[in-house]
C-alpha cells in the first residue's frame, strides 16, 4: 500500500468542507482530482470513509478513526517543510480558536506574550461562538480552543482556564439606573439584547439570569459583542455581558452597569481534541496557556 500525503490532505479537507466542490476550491484542485484522490484512498484502505448524502459527504466511523492520524501526519510533514524557515526552534502553524469575548479581549495578549517567549510567529486566530469553536476542534480544523461557554463533549478535553466577571448593562438614562438597591425582581418585564444560540454569553444569561425572572422578552438577537453594546447604547434593551468587553463603552458613558446582588463570575475554558497530535509547538502552547496570567 502506498498512501500519499496528498490523499490524506484531500481526505481531511473533504471531512472539513463536506462537499467535493468546497474541498476542491480550498485545495486549488479540480473536482475530478479531489474525487479521484479520495476514491483511491478508500480503495487502498478497502473501506469507505464517508456516507454520501446527495452531494454531501459525511464522515463515517472509519473516517473518524483515520482523521486524527491523517491530521498528525500532515502536521508532521508541515513541520518538516518549515524546519529551516523559522527563527526559533519551534516549527509548524498554531491554529487557535476563541469565542467572541475571549478572542477579542484576551487571546491577542496571550499570543503577544507567547510570541515574545517562544519566538514562534506562525499562528492564526479564528473567532466565533463557543459552539462553532467546538465544531472546528472536532473536525481538526483548530488545534486549541479558548472559550467562554461551558462545553461537554466526550471527544474534547475541557480544562478550566481564566475567570471572567459578567455584568448587566443598560442605556445610561434607563429607568433601572434610578433604582436604589436594585434587586433582580426589578428586572421583571425587561427587554434583553442577547447573543445568538451557541454563544457562551447567551448560555450564561439563560442559566443564571432568566430562570430567576418570570417575565422577560428578547428585543434583539445579535452575533457580535460590539453590536450588542451598540444596541444597548441605542436603548434597544438591556444585556448581560462580560465586564471586560464593555468597559470602554462604560468609560465613554454610552452604557451604564447595573449592580445586582448576584454571583456573576464565569469561567473560561481551554479545549482540545483528545486525539489531537500534540506537536512540540502545541504542547508548549498548552503549557503556556495553563500558566499564563492576564493582568
Ligand atoms: O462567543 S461566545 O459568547 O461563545
Amino acid at each position: 500500500m502506498n498512501i500519499a500525503l496528498k490523499q490524506l490532505k484531500v481526505f481531511v479537507t473533504v471531512a472539513q468542507e463536506k462537499t467535493i466542490t468546497a474541498a476542491a476550491e480550498k485545495l486549488f484542485l479540480s473536482k475530478p482530482a479531489v474525487s479521484m484522490a479520495l476514491s483511491e484512498l478508500e480503495k487502498q484502505l478497502d473501506h469507505k470513509l464517508f456516507d454520501r448524502n446527495n452531494n454531501r459527504l459525511i464522515i463515517n466511523e472509519q473516517g473518524k478513526r483515520l482523521l486524527p492520524l491523517a491530521d498528525e501526519l500532515l502536521a508532521r510533514s508541515n513541520a518538516i517543510e518549515n524546519l529551516f524557515d523559522q527563527a526559533g526552534p519551534l516549527t509548524g502553524k498554531l491554529k487557535v480558536g476563541s469565542s467572541d469575548t475571549v478572542g477579542n479581549q484576551v487571546t491577542p495578549f496571550l499570543l503577544r506574550d507567547f510570541r515574545l517567549e517562544s519566538l514562534h510567529r506562525n499562528q492564526t486566530l479564528f473567532i466565533s461562538n463557543t459552539a462553532q469553536i467546538c465544531h472546528k476542534l472536532m473536525e481538526f480544523e483548530l488545534d486549541i480552543g479558548l472559550v467562554e461557554g461551558k462545553v461537554q463533549h466526550s471527544d474534547l478535553v475541557v480544562q478550566p482556564w481564566l475567570c471572567d466577571q459578567m455584568v448587566i448593562a443598560c442605556h445610561p438614562q434607563h429607568p433601572l439606573t434610578k433604582i436604589k438597591n436594585l434587586q433582580l425582581s426589578d428586572l421583571e418585564n425587561s427587554e434583553w439584547v442577547l447573543r445568538e444560540i451557541g454563544s457562551g454569553t447567551r448560555e450564561f444569561f439563560l442559566n443564571r439570569i432568566s430562570p430567576r425572572l418570570d417575565k422577560w422578552t428578547t428585543s434583539f438577537e445579535l452575533n457580535t459583542t460590539e453590536a450588542i453594546i451598540n444596541c444597548v447604547s441605542a436603548d434597544l434593551g438591556i444585556t448581560c455581558i462580560s465586564q471586560r468587553a464593555i468597559t470602554h463603552a462604560v468609560e465613554e458613558q454610552r452604557v451604564a452597569i447595573l449592580t445586582l446582588p448576584l454571583d456573576m463570575n464565569r469561567q473560561y475554558w481551554l479545549l482540545y481534541h483528545q486525539e489531537k497530535y500534540q506537536s512540540p509547538l502545541l504542547k508548549l502552547f498548552l503549557e503556556f496557556c495553563q500558566q499564563w496570567q492576564f493582568d
